[in-house]
């Protein structure tokens, strides 16, 4: 895991001078993957990395949690708060496809919840435009294959350094790095909404993904629906498609 994580904090330090900029930042959540990064930029960057809290209507339970990595890795950190921003922004969308008698109900949870996630990548922008800092997303192997993220919102950043590691590679990787206990066992979650957890969402479980990534055997559903995920989310991990030349 030393070695991992020695040449995980090489590849922040060395993509970061690359592009001629000080350092890194990450929006932490108080879930695992943000803590894992982190930690990670805190070690890259000891004196220019940024940990960004962003409540956006979620619980106080988040914010606590995204304290408790901040104290675990001693990095700076701001909060901004996005739930008034949200509001308006997402209410003056509704009223003018409701007044247009154009307004999707069943559409609309997952409208409201991608445009938090697109308001926090606009956030971690601005504040990274700031310090001259890279944007670090958390997006780990079960995630990036199966599309498990707001495209141009969470998946919207500039470095990816879990995208090799599975779900369980990273709980490892927590331990190793002193990501508190009580972040590395709780369900893992987006937040969007009351009581989302990803595997409820999926229909299937982190285990079977990281064993399917790993060319083990799964029960004959569960690598259906992967299967299924990943096609449908195969336009996420492309540039946007382009026409052929004329
Ligand atoms: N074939 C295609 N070619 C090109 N573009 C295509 C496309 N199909 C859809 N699209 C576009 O993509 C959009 C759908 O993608 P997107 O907006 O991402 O939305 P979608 O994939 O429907 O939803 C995002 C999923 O990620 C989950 N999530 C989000 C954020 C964080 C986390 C977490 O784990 O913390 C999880 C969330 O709960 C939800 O299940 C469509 O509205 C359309 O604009
Ligand atoms: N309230 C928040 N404040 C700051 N960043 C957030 C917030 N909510 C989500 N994010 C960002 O969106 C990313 C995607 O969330 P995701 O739930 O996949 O990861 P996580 O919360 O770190 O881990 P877990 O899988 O355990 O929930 C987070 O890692 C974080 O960078
Ligand atoms: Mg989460």
């Amino acid at each position: 895991m030393e070695e991992k994580v020695t040449k995980l904090v090489k590849w922040l330090q060395e993509k970061v001078k690359e592009a001629g900029l000080n350092g890194a930042i990450v929006g932490v959540s108080g879930g695992i993957d943000s803590a894992v990064v982190a930690h990670l930029i805190k070690r890259a960057f000891p004196d220019n990395s940024l940990g960004l809290i962003m409540p956006c209507k979620s619980s106080e339970k988040d914010a606590e949690a995204a304290l408790e990595v901040i104290d675990s890795c001693a990095i700076n950190y701001m909060v901004v708060d996005l739930t008034q921003t949200h509001e308006i922004m997402f209410s003056a969308i509704e009223n003018e496809l409701k007044e247009k008698g154009t307004w999707n109900e069943e559409a609309a949870r997952l409208g409201d919840a991608n445009t938090r996630a697109r308001l926090r990548m606009t956030t971690l922008y601005a504040v990274a435009n700031n310090f001259g800092y890279l944007v670090v997303g958390t997006d780990n192997a079960a995630e990036w294959h199966t599309g498990y993220f707001t495209k141009f919102g969470d998946g919207g950043v500039d470095l990816v350094p879990l995208v090799h590691l599975t779900k369980g590679e990273v709980r490892e990787m927590a331990k190793y790095l002193g990501v508190p206990n009580s972040i590395i066992t709780k369900p893992p979650s987006a937040g969007l909404w009351e009581g989302q957890t990803d595997e409820n969402e999926m229909g299937t479980t982190y285990t079977m993904i990281d064993k399917y990534l790993k060319g083990e055997e799964i029960p004959v559903e569960d690598k259906e629906i992967i299967e299924r995920l990943h096609k449908r989310s195969e336009h996420k991990r492309q540039l946007a498609y382009a026409p052929p030349k004329f």
